[in-house]
Parts: structure tokens; C-alpha cells; sequence
């Protein structure tokens, strides 16, 4: 079953074309890895898909959902982690994993223990208080990054999912989404990681200046990039 349609896609900004006729989709479950250049248009597609870079043309779908009908409804179907941690300055941690647990109908008992089992995995259960001015960027990135693992959602978005974070946490990441796909979540990502992602994507897009230029199975670009380099 298709989770996520991306159909004949075009972004541009100002008078540049970022994104020239997109056509992509994700299977439930699938891990699949956005692969590119810097600027080739990775981060774009996210932002497109959650709504905060407008398209000039085309659809976009979750479940059916066209995000231009049911916008809500669209959005709530989405966790996202973005290359830079996205946090409120008035928030303390816990505060924010209140706030996302409550925007995506989790119950108290179910947060608790999400945030309970997550905090310690990721070495944080000491920071539920702290403000983010008061964390360190790896730590925001850790509070960022459970705040989209606390629901369980139709398609996650992960920029970067391993930038700052150090070796344990990326590691426990990796794990988590692989559980994620698991259960029925539908896993897209970027990285520049290949040989991480290489491990546990079933496949690949790569993006050259905003076309699609290759897609296919994670393990056949992992052979060509090992013999490339043998
Ligand atoms: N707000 C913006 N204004 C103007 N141009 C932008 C803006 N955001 C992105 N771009 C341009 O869009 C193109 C794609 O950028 P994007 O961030 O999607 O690339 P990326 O593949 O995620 O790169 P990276 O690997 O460096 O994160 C780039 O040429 C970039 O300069």
C-alpha cells in the first residue's frame, strides 16, 4: 500500500525552479533515502511535503489525504525532524514533549512512558526542565528527535538523521527507526551518511538540481558504491 504520493511536484523560489516535476512514492513500512548533492533539493522536498515551502504545481498525498484538502488532517499524519533542531525557547524539554504528545492524541499514560524510555535512552532524562538555551545542540537535536518519535504516524520525515549526534545516540536512532518502519511507518530520509544508510534503507532517490536522477533498491547502489571504490 502506497502512504505518501508525490506527484509532478515543481517548487520554484523567486525565479529559480528547485524542484522540476517531482513523481515519487513510499510504500508503508519502507525506509527510502533521499541521495544527493548539497543543494540538489533534499531538504526542499521535506518542506514541501510538510507545507512549509509552497509548490507551484502538482499533488501531494498521505493515505489519500491531499495535503491541499485537508491540510490538518494531511499534517497529522506527519512527524518531522529537521536538519536543525526547531525548538521553542520558552519551552522546557518535557514541555515540548507535552505539547506533541497532546497535538497528536497521545494519552498521558502513553506519553509518560514514551518520554520515559526515550529520555533515558538518549541520556536526557536529567534535562525535562531545561530550557533549550540551557542544552547543548547534540541535546536539542535529542529533544527535537523524540518529539517526532512520541506518535505513531503514517510517514516520518528525517533530515539528517544522524548530524550531531554522537556515536551511542545515532546507533539507538537507527534502531528506532528501524522499529518505526517495522510497526507500519513509512520512513523518509536524508543523508549524507551512505554507508550508514546503506545498512537499513530498502531504497534510494537521488536528486541531481531539483530531477530525480536514479531510484532503486538500497542494496544495488550500495554494491556500485563499494566497487566504485574498490
Ligand atoms: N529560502 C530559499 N531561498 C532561495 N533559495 C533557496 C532557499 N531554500 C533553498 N534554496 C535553494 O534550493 C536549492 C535546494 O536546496 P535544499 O536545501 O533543498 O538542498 P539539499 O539537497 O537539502 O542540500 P544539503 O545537502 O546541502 O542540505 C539550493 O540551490 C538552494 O540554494
Amino acid at each position: 500500500m502506497e502512504t505518501l504520493k508525490f506527484e509532478g511536484v515543481r517548487v520554484e523560489i523567486g525565479k529559480n525552479t528547485i524542484l522540476q516535476d517531482i513523481d515519487f512514492s513510499l510504500e508503508q513500512g519502507n525506509i527510502v533515502a533521499l541521495i544527493g548533492h548539497n543543494g540538489a533539493g533534499k531538504s526542499t522536498i521535506m518542506k514541501t511535503i510538510m507545507g512549509w515551502q509552497e509548490k507551484k504545481q502538482g499533488n501531494i498525498s498521505i493515505n489519500g489525504i491531499n495535503q491541499d484538502d485537508s491540510f490538518l488532517t494531511y499534517k497529522k499524519q506527519i512527524a518531522y525532524i529537521p536538519e536543525e533542531p526547531f525548538l521553542l525557547s520558552e519551552l522546557t524539554a518535557m514541555q515540548h514533549f507535552q505539547l506533541y504528545g497532546q497535538s497528536y492524541g497521545l494519552s498521558e499514560q502513553q506519553l509518560n512512558q514514551r518520554v520515559e524510555h526515550l529520555t533515558r535512552l538518549f541520556e536526557i532524562e536529567d534535562k525535562l526542565n531545561e530550557y533549550p538555551e540551557s542544552l547543548s545542540k547534540g541535546m536539542r537535536q535529542k529533544v527535537q528527535t523524540i518529539c517526532a518519535l512520541l506518535p505513531d504516524v503514517a510517514l516520518m520525515l528525517i533530515d539528517e538523521p544522524f548530524m550531531g549526534l554522537d556515536v551511542h545516540a545515532a546507533a539507538d536512532l537507527q534502531q528506532l527507526i528501524i522499529d518505526k518502519a517495522k510497526n507500519g511507518t513509512s520512513i523518509l530520509l536524508t543523508s549524507h551518511q551512505l554507508d550508514r544508510v546503506g545498512e537499513f534503507a530498502d531504497s534510494y532517490i537521488m536528486l541531481h538540481k531539483g530531477v530525480i536522477t536514479e531510484k532503486g533498491i538500497m542494496k544495488d547502489f550500495a554494491e556500485l558504491t563499494r566497487r566504485s571504490t574498490e
